[in-house]
């Protein structure tokens, strides 16, 4: 049997790298829609024709006025005519409207899609550690509302952009021909309100609306951080403290808010007002009065400036109406592009494949982005068929170290091999074919036990998950559940932390790969629990075991002790070597459990150098 096994890390144990973090360049926003460019053609081309369809009804007013006020006797087949040429433009243009909209909104869709899968792919490859720097809330808002928010600038703006360009220009053309420099006085409201625009790309502009976002961003993460802990924040009374939290991050929000509006009000509101139909109708109606008068124009004249002058400024307040959700779409492109850029774990062009399954760190240092070196030249080698168990004060980097072996991040310094070969040159298949982990914050899906053990191995049959369940002693409790193996975790059964710890472990030993790393969290086995899983471990006499030793029993059965303060090997050797020498480690042993009634016989049969193998 082979393959990943994903119990994964807490939040706690999730560093990341600066050698990882090496960013692709983010893809520009045309890159993320190239795919889709023909699609947006055709829903552009639609809106095209629908929209310059949708000038036929007017020109056929404007000409109709003409006809009908222009003294003498009215020609009958040319009025039909043109009516029934403003009503086919209607109709194409409703035709090709609604055509364009629907289409527009399925690509929505499409691209939508395509987007979370791409988010998703990228974020199953991302060092783990990026995510400890994410709270989670960011990242849901990236996925989910950020997403959703591309929908104006895919189902909206193709549409709305052409008709914005296209129809003035057509309409301008007509009105230009008829009479420039009345043309010249109905642009007057156009102008002034796109005079209106620079105003709302400001640098302070752009930085209230940069604040507010960050100031929703944080509203949201602190609700999120605030649901999550809830249980810790009531049992320790500090309620007021979080709930604090969320009410400064309001209060900000309120501030911030107030500081935009203030600034886009009154900008919003005299582009408004230029744009209202009142005002349109106020100056081509002074404007043509005065061409009128002096004889620039005849009466009739004055009805395509009326009608189509307020054509001209519709498509402009469109945009102006769509400007929010607009700019609102490109800051999402903007983040989920970032996402997006996020630097994957490198995989080597060329995989070279181990000899074996001995592991070496050679003089590896690690520090996480505060610059602190947390490893300080570790080197250490794990031999296949031993059990190695690494102790030290709480901070002294054993949680990091363990989680070199699975590459949730890579040294900043020094090396990390596998059967001789550096982990970068390694496959990440390879590598996850090789090397499984258990991890203190154990993740089980919300899947059937069977599908949780075999996470690894698909294609694995009940004997194998039942064989891996029983090393790991949890077959019986298995049995008891309603479904047995089917019984679905998180819907048909809740488990212990015990008994989730548990399948972790057969996860593990059903991926039943050469190397394991364990966390062993020992929060919340109970002693039974406890020693089963210890015997599990012990029937793995061939692998190459690196364990986080919390118990004295794990560490008296190991083949090698390393111990590790400050990020620095202090102490190896044998447990029984190690504790008759009297050192560190021995100073540690006694300190870790001195009153425990199990510990003076466990010391006395690991200086007798009784160890199970
Ligand atoms: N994601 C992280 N970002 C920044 N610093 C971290 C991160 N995780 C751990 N550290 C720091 O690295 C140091 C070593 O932590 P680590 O968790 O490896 O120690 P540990 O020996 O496993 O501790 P414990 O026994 O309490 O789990 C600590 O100073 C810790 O604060």
């Amino acid at each position: 049997m082979s393959g990943i096994h994903s119990a994964v890390a807490g939040e706690q144990s999730t560093p990341s790298s600066g050698a990882l973090s090496a960013a692709l360049q983010p893809a520009s926003t045309g890159q993320l829609l190239r795919p889709h460019v023909t699609r947006f053609a055709v829903v552009a081309i639609l809106q095209v024709i629908g929209a310059v369809a949708g000038l036929a009804p007017l020109l056929a007013v404007v000409e109709l006025g003409r006809v009908l006020l222009s003294p003498g006797a009215v020609a009958r087949d040319h009025v039909w005519t043109v009516v029934i040429l403003g009503v086919v433009g209607l109709f194409v243009r409703l035709l090709f409207t609604a055509a364009s909209s629907g289409l527009g909104h399925i690509l929505d869709g499409k691209v939508q899609l395509s987007l979370r899968r791409e988010l998703a792919a990228r974020l199953g490859r991302v060092p783990i550690g990026w995510f400890s720097r994410r709270r989670s809330g960011e990242l849901a808002k990236v996925v989910g509302e950020d997403v959703s928010a591309v929908h104006p600038f895919i189902a909206h703006a193709p549409g709305e952009l052409v008709s914005a360009f296209v129809v003035p220009l057509v309409s301008l053309v007509y009105l230009l021909i008829v009479d420039w420099r009345l043309t010249l006085i109905t642009l007057i409201p156009v102008v002034l309100a796109i005079a209106h625009v620079p105003l709302l790309m400001t640098p302070s502009r752009m930085r209230e609306q940069k604040d507010f976002d960050s100031a929703m961003g944080r509203i949201a993460s602190s609700v999120v951080e605030f649901v999550q802990g809830i249980s810790v924040v009531k049992a320790f009374g500090g309620s007021e403290r979080a709930h604090r939290k969320f009410l400064t991050a309001a209060d900000d929000f309120v501030d911030i808010f107030t500081c935009w509006v203030r600034g886009v009000s009154a900008v919003a509101a005299g582009m408004q007002l230029a744009l209202s139909p009142p005002f349109v109708l106020v100056v081509v109606l002074i404007g043509g009065t005065m061409r009128i008068t002096s004889g620039g124009i005849a009466p009739a004249d004055l009805l395509p400036f009326l009608l189509l002058g307020l054509g001209l400024t519709a498509p402009v307040a469109a945009l102006g109406h769509g400007f929010d959700d607009m700019q609102a779409a490109g800051r999402a492109v903007g983040r989920i592009r970032e996402v997006l850029g996020t630097g994957a774990l490198p995989e080597p062009a060329h995989p070279v494949a181990p000899q074996d399954n001995r592991v070496e760190l050679r003089d590896v240092r690690f520090g996480y982005d505060d610059g602190h070196e947390v490893l300080r030249g570790i080197d250490l080698t794990l031999e296949p068929g031993t059990v190695t168990a690494l102790v030290g004060p709480s901070g002294s980097g054993k949680s990091t170290l363990v989680q070199l072996l699975p590459r949730f991040f890579d040294p900043t310094g020094g090396s990390v091999h596998l059967g001789g070969v550096d982990l970068r040159d390694l496959g990440s298949k390879e590598l996850y074919r090789r090397v499984s982990f258990v991890l203190q914050d154990v993740r089980l899906l919300r899947a059937s036990i069977m599908d949780n053990i075999a996470l690894a191995v698909p294609h694995a049959d009940l004997d194998d998950v039942v064989r891996a369940a029983r090393l790991a002693h949890i077959h019986d409790r298995i049995l008891e559940l309603p479904c047995g193996y089917e019984t679905v975790i998180g819907e048909e059964v809740k488990l212990s932390g015990g008994e989730a710890q548990r399948i972790a472990i057969a996860r593990a030993l059903a991926a039943d790969t050469p190397v394991l790393v364990l966390d062993e969290a020992t929060a919340f086995a109970d002693p039974q629990a406890d020693r089963a899983v210890r015997q599990a471990l012990a029937t793995l006499r061939d692998r190459t075991v690196l364990v986080i030793a919390h118990r004295l029993e794990t560490i008296a059965e190991a083949n090698a002790v390393v111990m590790l303060e400050d990020g620095v090997v202090v102490e190896r050797g044998r447990p029984a070597d190690l504790l008759a020498q009297d050192g560190k480690f021995a100073a540690f042993w006694r300190t870790q459990r001195p009153a425990a009634a199990g510990d003076s016989e466990t010391r006395g049969r690991v200086l007798q150098g009784d160890q199970p193998r």
